[in-house]
C-alpha cells in the first residue's frame, strides 16, 4: 500500500504546469494545447488495452500509471477539477444502491 494519491498527483500537474520549466513534460503539454494532451491520453488509453490483452502485469501497471498522470493533465487542461469526476462516481454508487448495500455490510 502507498500513501500517494490522484490528489497528490493533481497538485504536481498544476504545479508543474505553473512552472513553465522548459524540462517539464506536463508543462510542454499544457503550451501545447488540449489536442495535444487528448491524443496523448488516447495513446496511453491504446497502451494500456494492448498491456491487458497480453496478460503482461507488469506492463499493464507501467501502461495504468502513465494513463492516469495523462488523464490528469487533460482535466487540467479542461479546468475539471478531480473532485468532479469523484464526485459523479460517488452520486452513481447513491444511484444503483451500492453505497447502500455496503454499508449495510
Ligand atoms: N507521472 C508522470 C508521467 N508519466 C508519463 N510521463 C511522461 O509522458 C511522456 C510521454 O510518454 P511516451 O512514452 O509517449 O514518450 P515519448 O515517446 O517521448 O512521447 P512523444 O514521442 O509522444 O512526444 C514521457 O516523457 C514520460 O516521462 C510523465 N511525466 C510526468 N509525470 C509526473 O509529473 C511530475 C512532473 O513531471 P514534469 O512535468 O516532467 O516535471 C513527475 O514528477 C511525475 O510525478
Amino acid at each position: 500500500m502507498t500513501g500517494f494519491s490522484l490528489d497528490d498527483l493533481e497538485r504536481i500537474v498544476a504545479e508543474r504546469a505553473r512552472s513553465g520549466e522548459p524540462s517539464s513534460w506536463t508543462a510542454k503539454l499544457f503550451t501545447q494545447g488540449m489536442e495535444r494532451a487528448a491524443k496523448k491520453l488516447g495513446e496511453e488509453a491504446v497502451e494500456t488495452v494492448i498491456a491487458a490483452v497480453k496478460g503482461d502485469k507488469k506492463d499493464l501497471v507501467s501502461e495504468s500509471a502513465d494513463l492516469l498522470y495523462h488523464w490528469l493533465v487533460v482535466l487540467a487542461v479542461a479546468g475539471v477539477p478531480l473532485s468532479d469526476v469523484l464526485a459523479e462516481l460517488e452520486k452513481r454508487t447513491g444511484q444503483s444502491g451500492i453505497a447502500e448495500k455496503a454499508s449495510r455490510g
